[in-house]
């Protein structure tokens, strides 16, 4: 039988600390909707005491009828000199009508002078009195022992005498914090092994990350008695952030045999971060581990070569478990594997080690030599595949095309594209202004084509984007343009290098039309498939 973890949640308290997170009390309630979920046992939804919005959550919260998690109000100890009765701040945690109320006090001698400028006896008793005023109103109390490691390296005897005023006081749970993230895993295996000793009520951890150690440490807390892990999806918060669920759950279940979550939940794990970082308007950076876009993403040769084979070559777990998926990506470093996966991808069936393969591994190589990047584009690439394996009937092609760009005195600038192109044997011209050149080339090269391709009225750009790849070139250098279209059910990137920017424009607005043609997606994000993964379609 697994020992069981409970998982505690503060990204709606401390992730929203975090640089750059400001959470509206709906997006507050989409989160604490999913966390449920996810079958996290605690949401901290934010500080009564601090501001109207936090007030408004938890009132609000009450009508999700969550399945799982209990809802807990922050806050701190009262203030010094002061009765627990009359502390706006701890009335707050009990007007809003919670089950479990989290407060801080201080466990560091060094602060208890410096920061919050009292006696260390009158902290003592603003944290007795604090616990005992909520737990005789009923509440369940998990008392967080604010810089409790450094307090104790400092002051082991004070900050231990703080955790045993908790506990005296009716705590139901203590909390290690590692508020300022400077702790290592052996210092917080050793001290939580000391504490486990001296108190007699479960003990939680709440580190930070500020040595990049917060998984790492809240795995070393748990492997020395801890059985409360508080953190944040996607490791948001304060400074460098808390330490980060997405990561600590599946280490805790999958490596360390630990109960958090069922093993469905888990699945929904990768969803959770995606809409989380969503919700929250921050770049979920593709490398981060168990639910980034890369994190089961094949890059090298001989990689991909081995993982056809058996994908636990290169693989810790099977993606699956953590609800993400397995990806190759096709490069420079490719070898043949990355080509014969994209096109089993595909629909294609071809062998490794002949010759159009090995030919159009080189051309690629060569491609990318010259400044393409098919990772970012991959209707370019499956136009490339479809290309050498003959599996693409010519739809047009552009014979030429001229652009003019007119600027008289104070007049507005005009900008004209005229196109020739063969559809279907026959010459068509046209002609189209444009606000901007690739604008303009775009809607001379519809004209041409909608007669015969009504298809197309539905596509339009959605991304365009430039990098100059050798910048020593100064205004001569070569440039990549990246294009994303959009059908308003499939979404694809398309890839143009040269060193004139309207030729690399019209290479991939060439390649993003003749994709949008195919009517084929299947490389592509769906955008309807993305939004139900992430959660953000209502059934
Ligand atoms: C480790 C953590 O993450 S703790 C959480 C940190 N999060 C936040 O601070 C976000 C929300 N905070 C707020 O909205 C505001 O800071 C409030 C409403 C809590 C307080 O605002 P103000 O009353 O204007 O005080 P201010 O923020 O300037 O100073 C903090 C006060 O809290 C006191 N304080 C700090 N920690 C504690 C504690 N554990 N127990 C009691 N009082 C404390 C300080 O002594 C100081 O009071 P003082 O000036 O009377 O000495
Ligand atoms: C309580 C808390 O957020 C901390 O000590 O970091």
């Amino acid at each position: 039988m697994a020992n069981f973890v409970k998982i505690f949640d503060t990204t709606l308290r401390d992730g929203t600390q975090g640089e750059g997170i400001s959470l509206s009390v709906e997006d507050k309630m989409k989160i604490a909707r999913k966390l449920d979920s996810l079958g996290v046992h605690y949401i901290e939804g934010g500080w009564p005491g601090s501001n109207n919005k936090d007030i408004e959550f938890f009132t609000r919260v009450k009508e999700l009828g969550l399945k799982h998690a209990k809802v807990t109000a922050f806050g701190s100890t009262r203030r010094k000199d002061t009765l627990p009765e009359n502390d706006i701040n701890l009335n707050r945690i009990l007007e809003v009508g919670v089950p479990v109320a989290t407060i801080f006090g201080k466990s560091w001698d060094f602060h208890v002078h410096q920061a919050i400028q009292t006696t260390l006896e009158e902290n003592l008793s603003m944290i007795y009195d604090s616990v005992h005023y909520l737990k005789s109103k009923g509440l369940e109390i998990i008392y967080d022992a604010e810089h409790f490691f450094d307090g104790y390296k400092n002051n082991a005897d004070y900050a231990l005498q703080t955790i045993k005023k908790a506990e005296e006081a009716g705590a139901d749970w203590i909390v290690l914090c590692d508020t300022n993230g400077g702790s290592l895993p052996h210092e917080i295996s050793e001290i939580v092994t000391i504490v486990k000793r001296f108190v007699s009520i479960p003990v939680g951890i709440h580190a930070h990350n500020d040595c990049e150690l917060g998984v790492a440490n809240s795995l070393a807390a748990v492997m020395a008695g801890a059985t409360q892990v508080q953190g944040t999806i996607n490791g948001f918060g304060e400074r460098c952030g808390n330490a980060n669920l997405c990561s600590i759950i599946p280490n805790l279940q999958l490596k360390l045999n630990y109960s958090c979550i069922s093993e469905e939940q888990l699945q929904g794990l990768s969803n959770v971060a995606r809409y989380v970082s969503e919700i929250a308007n921050m770049h979920l950076p593709v490398n981060q581990a168990f639910v980034g876009a890369a994190a089961f993403a094949h890059k090298g040769g001989i990689h991909v070569s081995a993982i056809l084979r058996n994908a636990s070559t290169y693989e810790h777990i099977k993606p699956e478990l953590v609800g993400n998926k397995q990806r190759v990506l096709v490069s420079e470093l490719a070898g043949q594997s990355n080509l014969v996966f994209k096109a089993q991808e595909l629909g294609l069936n071809f062998d490794n080690n002949n010759e159009q393969s090995r030919k159009l591994i080189e051309q690629i190589k060569e491609m990318e030599h010259q400044g393409y990047q098919f990772e970012g584009a991959d209707a370019s690439l499956e136009l490339l595949i479809r290309d050498a394996y003959g599996k693409q009937e010519e739809l047009f092609t552009l014979e030429s095309f001229k652009i003019i760009v007119a600027k008289n005195d104070d007049q507005p600038v005009v900008t004209e594209a005229i196109v020739k192109l063969s559809i279907n044997g026959e010459s068509v011209y046209n002609a189209a202004e444009g606000n901007g050149p690739v604008n303009a080339l775009d809607n001379a090269l519809r004209k041409c084509l909608l007669q015969y391709y009504p298809v197309l009225q539905d596509m339009h750009l959605s991304d365009y984007k430039v990098r100059v790849l050798d910048e020593k070139d100064k205004t001569a250098a070569k440039v990549r343009v990246l294009i994303e279209s959009t059908d308003f059910h499939n979404t694809w990137s398309t890839v143009g290098v040269s060193a004139d920017i309207i030729v690399a424009s019209a290479d991939a607005l060439i390649d993003s039309l003749r994709y949008a043609l195919i009517g084929k997606t299947r490389s592509t994000v769906q955008i309807e498939e993305q939004k139900e993964r992430i959660g953000l379609v209502n059934h």
